[in-house]
């Protein structure tokens, strides 16, 4: 009451979010994953048993109208989720200045921070980031002041105890499925089932564990402001608070995501868009927040390896009737460059996928 938002944080007015936007519209599609859990992928889609042909139809359906769909049956162990939430609120119930001893910094982006920007407005929200697997093959990195060997090396905090444990073990189930989701991906694009996993070798993954404190002027201001994932797949686990707008692909309008228990967030990020050629968009969303609840959430990018060139797969082109629509681009130059530019508010836009499409 009476207190003043901090401009940094002050959406413009087109991008506030409205109170009408939070009624909970018609779902984004949920997929029961479970003729997988304990069944192999096939290795093509003509090989698939009914079950498999069925869960890849609705796949396909879901990454062409909606770019989102949420999963039950993933395979990833609740305890796995609970101990990493629970990591996750202990970390950040600690002073600002014991956050700070694993805070991020230019030269290494990972650990703890609580000034990003989107579209150079400030997030409602701190975070902290750990890669999935420490880079053994160094990126070849844009920028002068770049100290290759100190990127993307994980900071731990001291506490709380078990922290680095509960994320490692979150990270490895939470990896096996992404590769499941990458494999029935590349199939619904009538790929072999292991056509995209070599990007993965020397995966430049990361996990982020979000946290959004109640905010006093939830109408001004957004957890994480509209944006589209620049990775590949995005695997979301969110509290019961709820938050996430969608923006639906048919007429435009944002749509709430229910949080549903013991259910992943899956949505397509820029790079499967463009090895799709556009089959699939990626599609845009925003974090809203609320005056009386904090929420917790953890998104795990997943990302191939920083020296993949991503372009069009050539399986997708043709010459004639589907012409490649995007130029190559290098991800880790791409990665680098936005992670530099969501540090702090900058005079132009960040880098972005369209910066990359071909004339017409
Ligand atoms: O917290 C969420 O629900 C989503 C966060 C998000 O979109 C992101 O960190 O890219
Ligand atoms: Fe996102």
């Amino acid at each position: 009451m009476g207190s003043v938002m901090d401009p940094a944080f002050v959406q413009a007015p087109e991008h506030r979010p409205k109170p009408t936007d939070t009624v909970e519209a018609v779902g984004i599609p949920l997929i029961d994953l479970s003729p997988v859990l304990h069944s192999p992928i096939p290795a093509t889609a003509a090989a698939a048993p009914p079950a498999i042909f069925d869960l890849l139809a609705e796949v396909e359906a879901a990454c062409q109208e909606w770019g989102f769909f949420q999963v039950i049956n993933h395979g990833v162990p609740s305890e796995l989720l609970d101990n990493i939430l629970a990591a996750s609120k202990g970390f950040f119930a600690l002073s600002v200045e014991e956050k700070r001893q694993v805070k991020r910094d230019d030269v290494n982006p990972l650990g703890y921070y609580d000034t990003e920007h989107t579209k150079n407005v400030r997030d409602w929200k701190e975070v902290f980031d750990f890669v999935v697997e420490e880079p053994t093959v160094f990126p070849v990195l844009a920028g002068p002041r770049t100290n290759e060997f100190d990127s993307f090396m994980n900071r731990w905090p001291e506490y709380p105890p078990g922290f680095k444990e509960a994320c490692e073990k979150y990270a490895k189930a939470a990896n096996k499925l992404a590769f499941k989701l990458l494999e029935l991906i590349a199939l619904t694009l009538g790929l072999p089932a292991k056509r995209l996993n070599g990007f993965f070798k020397d995966q430049s993954s990361f996990i982020r564990l979000n946290h959004y404190p109640p905010c006093p002027s939830p109408h001004l201001a957004l957890g994480v402001g509209r944006h589209k994932d620049s990775g590949a797949l995005t695997i979301l686990a969110q509290d019961d608070v709820g938050g996430l707008d969608v923006k639906r692909q048919s007429d435009g309008e944002w749509v709430r995501v229910k949080p549903i228990p013991n259910s992943y967030i899956i949505n397509i990020g820029d790079i499967i868009q463009v090895w799709s050629n556009d089959k699939y968009e990626s599609a845009e969303h925003r974090v809203s927040v609320n005056s009386e609840k904090e929420r917790f959430s953890i998104p795990f990018f997943f990302n191939p390896a920083h020296y993949v060139e991503v372009q069009p797969l050539e399986e997708l082109i043709d010459e004639k009737k589907s012409p490649a629509k995007y130029n190559a681009y290098n991800w880790g130059k791409f990665l680098k460059t936005r992670k530099s530019s969501n540090f702090k508010k900058l005079e132009v836009e960040n880098i972005q996928i369209y910066h990359f499409r071909k004339a017409v």
